[in-house]
């Protein structure tokens, strides 16, 4: 049985689990879902989440449904579910899925390795497809391989950027008040037209919230108020915590949520989970050099431009490569002096496509190498150099971006410093971009 609090597995999944739970709120849920003996690593409520993803995605207005838009390449589902996997105490997790787009699921599930998933097919309204969810982990459906939960998440699969602290505290919600929803200001005011089509009333707007995603409810509680409730709220209805209420006199607590829990519903919002995402994982850079780092030295120089010019991000030594690439750091600048050909780099694409770590994310790999006149003829240089062109394409296949920057190396000091502030500046914009279509470009500072 899992560990409450959440986060007791291996290292590195525990830090990336528990960042953003502070010590308090985990400390006081711990003891509400268990009496004493949280310090003991107590059990934890089963927990299941539900998954609607049997919509069509109209108001995207592009034929293929919003929860399979590719987004850097990977579909919108498989971010919600990677969320949702990384919650240790959620044991099952049921996805709604049409009949026709269930190949297509299945595929999602092998190609980005995700687990502990599994399908039903989806009804006609959102309200449909969330019962047959619940039907899957009720006790007493035939041939069941799911366990009852006591809690059950219910979260829109279009909603990727739920995070573990807001997860957790509507679970402990749940338990206490029987059901729970994150929420959100409302960012226009809501008004209400009469018939024909003036303004019959508005409401005051900060006596009202938005009703977001995830929700949590006793399973027993919202599969009660599924069984009893009318086809027209199967048919017309919004709002799950309504439906709590309405038929087991349940009044949700309400949950302040962040504002990434945004449900992705027009074309534009699949932009903005695209800058999201890539802001994200653009937090660490990993430079690694082809000889040992002193303050002199012009690779050090381009690594402390890099931090200047970045001021928000982590620039780390690849001293120990491997236990970088397990804390997922998915931005590697390869600064080539001592050397003008591409084994370095070639070592570390060798060490991340065996990691895997670009299954889920593009990994940017920037080969630097330096133009010094004097020392190397530039027709010499730049026929090594263009091999960069067929690593890159292999590469690309494990969904690694790889990019050439050529930092012109002058004696004069001030020359020198302007083509390391403008190769600083082109490593931003290539980690930043992630363009794919400037893979194997051997770009000149
Ligand atoms: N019959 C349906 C309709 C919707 N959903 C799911 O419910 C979530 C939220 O619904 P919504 O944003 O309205 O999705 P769509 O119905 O696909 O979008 P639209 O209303 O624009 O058609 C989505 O994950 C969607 O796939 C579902 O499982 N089954
Ligand atoms: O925001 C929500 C919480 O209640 C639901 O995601 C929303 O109501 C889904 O409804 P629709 O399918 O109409 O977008």
């Amino acid at each position: 049985m899992e560990s409450w609090p959440p986060g007791g597995s291996g290292p590195a999944e525990a830090g990336r689990r528990l960042r953003g739970l502070h010590g308090a709120d985990l400390a006081a849920s711990a003891s509400l879902l268990s009496g004493a003996g949280a310090e003991a690593g107590c059990s934890a409520p089963a927990v299941a989440a539900v998954l609607p993803a049997g919509g069509s995605g109209e108001r995207m207005g592009v034929p293929t449904p919003k929860q399979f838009c590719p987004i850097l390449e990977r579909p919108l589902i498989s971010y919600t579910l990677q969320a949702l996997e990384r919650v240790s105490w959620i044991k099952d997790i049921v996805v709604a899925v049409t009949g026709e787009n269930m190949e297509a699921m299945k595929y999602i599930i092998q190609r980005y390795q995700h687990k502990g998933i599994s399908l039903v097919e989806s009804g006609v309204t959102r309200h449909r497809s969330i019962f047959n969810g619940l039907k899957a982990l009720a006790e007493d459906q035939p041939n069941c391989r799911l366990s009852k939960p006591e809690v059950v998440i219910i979260h829109d699969a279009v909603r990727p950027f739920v995070e573990e602290d807001v997860l957790f505290k509507v679970v402990t919600a749940a338990k206490e008040h029987g059901a729970a929803g994150a929420i959100r200001p409302l960012v226009s005011t809501v008004i209400s037209p009469s018939v024909d089509g003036c303004l019959d009333h508005s409401l005051e707007r900060v006596r009202h919230r938005a009703s977001e995603m995830p929700q949590a409810f006793l399973f027993d509680v919202i599969y009660e108020a599924y069984q009893q409730c009318s086809d027209y709220d199967l048919e017309f209805g919004t709002e799950c915590l309504h439906l709590a209420l309405k038929y087991c006199h349940i009044k949700a607590k309400l949950i302040e949520g962040s504002p990434d829990l945004w449900k992705v519903t027009y074309k534009r919002d699949l932009y903005a989970a695209e800058s999201i995402i890539k802001e994200r994982i653009s937090q660490q850079i990993c430079v690694v050099m082809d000889t040992k780092e002193d303050e002199e030295h012009v690779g050090h120089r381009l690594k402390e431009m890099l931090k200047n010019e970045l001021n928000h991000v982590k620039v780390t030594s690849g001293r120990d490569l491997q236990q970088i690439i397990l804390e997922q750091c998915y931005n590697f600048v390869c600064v080539n002096v001592m050397t003008s050909d591409f084994e370095e780099t070639q070592k570390l694409l060798n060490m991340l496509e065996e990691s895997n770590l670009s299954i889920l994310y593009p990994v940017v790999v920037i080969s630097v190498q330096f133009l010094d006149y004097e020392s190397v003829p530039f027709g010499q240089k730049m026929g090594n150099l263009m091999q960069i062109r067929e690593f890159a394409k292999e590469v690309k296949k494990t969904n690694i971006l790889l990019y050439g920057l050529l930092v012109y190396y002058p004696q004069d000091e001030q020359k020198l410093q302007e083509s390391l502030r403008q190769g600083a500046t082109i490593i931003a914009a290539l980690i930043k971009e992630r363009n794919s279509g400037l893979i194997g470009q051997l770009l000149v500072a």
